[in-house]
């Protein structure tokens, strides 16, 4: 992310909004999906996007110059638009990395969010449409969110899954739990890549659906389970390793501890817990992303939080975890290895 080092830097942070929102516009629009099978003369895709011809030319030019679209030569009278191999990778659905249908409930609900920020930051309360249901009913009462949010959150975790399924000796377990599975695109990744390993996908009954669809399209059905449960009342199940994705950043300091003990309870002596989050780095100075993504459950929630890797190991420590160690998988990302 962009740190300043000058006066205009500080203009271009502080407008940095327009180009999130066109870049926002452009997965909205179908840019990315339109250059998908290769590249298109520009009047093509004004036609495949709707397009008007006042604005097509600066939009799409912008995303060139943000590194999202490749041109030809701007003297050619039909100029012919490609994706760069970033956007091949994270704006194509379908990809591994694939990150879009996070973007687009960025758009839909975090951008008009955040513009509650200063509210947030005078009354620590969150966001409005914040009632004092829990904030997963609220998601899964809601068909429009309910929709979007198991995809949006594969799509958030899609690079660090990646980037998880290479560092770990995921060959060396039988089974692997994910705590807050989601749709259960962790247990897809895993499962397809170790042959061996069993997957199993806790996570509130309401996801069961979702989960079924997401995993038998995927082919692995027959080694991967959804557990219904709820980490409030129920025990978690047991595995070689438990995993929490962007888990424990939903909550306060309390239910935090409370997971990670339910997670030691759960797992075997030996076991494995391993936490993926957008931890800050412990000066916390560096990890812009991270830093707002704290700020974004404060908007977003009544008391959750991200926390640094320092944070996290005095937490397992009390909770009777030991060897924890910190591991970068990219970007913002890091988790978080401890044994049991
Ligand atoms: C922020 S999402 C993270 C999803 C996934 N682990 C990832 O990293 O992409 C949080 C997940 O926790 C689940 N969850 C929330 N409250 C829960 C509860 N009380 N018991 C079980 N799962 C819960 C939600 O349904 C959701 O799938």
């Amino acid at each position: 992310m962009l740190r300043v080092s000058c006066p205009t830097d500080v203009l271009e942070l502080g407008t940095s909004f327009y180009a999130a929102k066109v870049l926002l516009a452009a997965v909205e629009l179908g840019v990315f999906e339109a250059l998908a099978d290769g590249p298109l003369p520009a009047r093509r895709l004004h036609t495949e996007c709707g397009l008007h011809p006042r604005t097509a030319r600066d939009f799409l030019d912008v995303l060139v110059s943000l590194g999202l679209l490749e041109r030809s030569d701007i003297l050619q009278p039909q100029p012919v638009y490609a994706l760069t191999p970033v956007a091949e990778a994270g704006l194509v659905r379908g990809r591994p990395e694939y990150v879009g249908d996070f973007l687009t409930l960025a758009d839909r609900r975090s951008y008009p969010l955040w513009g509650h920020l200063t509210d947030t930051l005078r009354t620590g309360e969150p966001g409005p449409g914040l009632d004092d249901r829990d904030l997963f009913d609220a998601v899964y009462a809601d068909p429009k969110q309910a929709s979007i949010y198991p995809a949006a959150m594969s799509s958030l975790s899609a690079p660090a899954i990646v980037a998880l399924a290479e560092v770990f000796p995921w060959a060396d377990q039988r089974t692997v739990c994910d705590v807050g599975a989601s749709r259960g695109a962790l247990l897809v990744h895993l499962t397809r890549r170790f042959p061996q390993l069993e997957g199993l996908g806790f996570d509130l009954p309401d996801v069961a659906p979702m989960f079924a669809e997401y995993v038998e399209q995927a082919g692995v059905g027959e080694r991967v389970r959804f557990v219904p449960g709820d980490f409030f009342a129920d025990q978690l199940p047991s595995a070689d390793v438990l995993v929490m994705g962007h888990i424990l950043h939903d909550w306060n300091l309390e239910t935090k501890r409370m997971l990670l003990d339910k997670a030691h309870k759960a797992l075997r002596p030996d076991g494995t817990l391993v936490i993926y989050e957008t931890l800050i780095d412990d000066e916390r100075r560096s990890n812009t992303f991270g830093l707002l993504m704290s700020l974004h459950m404060a908007l977003r929630t009544r008391g959750g939080f991200d926390y640094t890797a320092a944070d996290a190991r005095s937490w397992l420590l009390d909770a009777g975890f030991r060897d924890v160690r910190v591991q970068h998988l990219v970007g913002a990302h890091s988790a978080l290895i401890a044994t049991a």
